[in-house]
């Protein structure tokens, strides 16, 4: 538990389920109070803010797209009409839509873009005004992927979206770190969600990643949850600008992992 993170306002979009579920439910124990984003899921984000309410949290819901300005503004009303502020923006929400490059549409590409980076940013750029305007030293947290240093062939929108909210939240850091804003991405690995159960279910897709991570196994939401809490914490005081690798090792180059040549 962390004392200082009792009472504090969450944002998370996205949080009806996979990691951003986690991550509100983890912040719910807590005791923080969370603003639940969902796309197109009410019941699921009902369940989610039921966990947390009987977990010591308060929540409540909003629906949103995040890839439209004027829905991650309904979603920060949201927070300052229910609770007050904001204290800690999670842009979680994120999409893939893999297609060869030469195959992919304009359409295609940009759909990825608003929704991982564009929306990211809007989340940021928002919450960072709420903080300038109230004096609070307030947290951001991106949920970026490996693939913002791991390019991934047919998945181009997927890749440029992630490696641009790296060096965005890097820029965004430096302009508000003088205030005692931080701003953090966590980049996931592998990890078992509602959106990989499929592609994991398969025994091969399993082994051929299993093979790229060199603990040898796929990621459970809870353990991105746990990073975003303690990076929102105090005990995290000091990182800003940083993007934190959960990933079993994914991007330590396993293929190296022989010791040969
Ligand atoms: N599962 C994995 O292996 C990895 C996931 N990630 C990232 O973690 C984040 C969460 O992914 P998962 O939990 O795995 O996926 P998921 O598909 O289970 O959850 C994504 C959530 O975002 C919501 N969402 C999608 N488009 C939205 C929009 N326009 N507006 C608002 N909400 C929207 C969905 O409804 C869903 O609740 C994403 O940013 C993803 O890129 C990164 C690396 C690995
Ligand atoms: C979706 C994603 O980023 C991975 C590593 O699978």
């Amino acid at each position: 538990m962390y004392q200082d993170l009792k009472e504090k306002v969450v944002v998370i979009t996205g949080a009806s389920n996979g990691i951003g579920k986690a991550m509100a439910e983890e912040f719910g124990k807590e005791g923080c109070k969370v603003v639940v984003n969902y796309h197109s899921s009410p019941g699921r984000a009902e369940e989610v803010a039921a966990t947390i309410k009987e977990n010591g949290g308060d929540a409540v819901i909003v629906q949103g797209d995040v890839g439209k300005e004027e829905d991650v503004l309904k979603i920060c009303q949201q927070a300052y009409a229910t609770f007050g502020g904001i204290d800690i923006m999670i842009n979680n929400a994120g999409i893939e839509h893999p297609t060869p490059s030469l195959e992919m549409s304009a359409d295609e590409f940009n759909k990825v873009m608003e929704t991982n980076l564009t929306g990211a940013f809007i989340g940021s750029r928002e919450a960072c005004r709420h903080f300038v305007e109230t004096g609070k030293k307030g947290v951001i947290i991106n949920i970026s992927s490996v693939h913002d240093v791991i390019a991934w062939p047919n998945y181009v929108n997927y890749a440029a979206s992630k490696g641009g909210l790296k060096l965005m939240m890097e820029t965004m850091c430096m302009e508000f770190a003088p205030q005692g804003i931080r701003i953090n991405n966590i980049s996931p690995g592998a990890i078992m969600t509602e959106h990989t159960t499929e592609k994991f279910s398969d025994p091969e897709t399993r082994a051929e990643t299993e093979k790229m991570i060199p603990m040898g196994i796929i990621g459970k939401p809870q353990q991105i949850a746990t990073v975003a809490t303690f990076l929102a914490s105090e005990n995290a005081s000091y990182i800003t600008g940083a993007t934190l690798y959960v990933d079993g090792g994914m991007t330590k180059y396993p293929s190296f992992m022989g010791g040969k040549g």
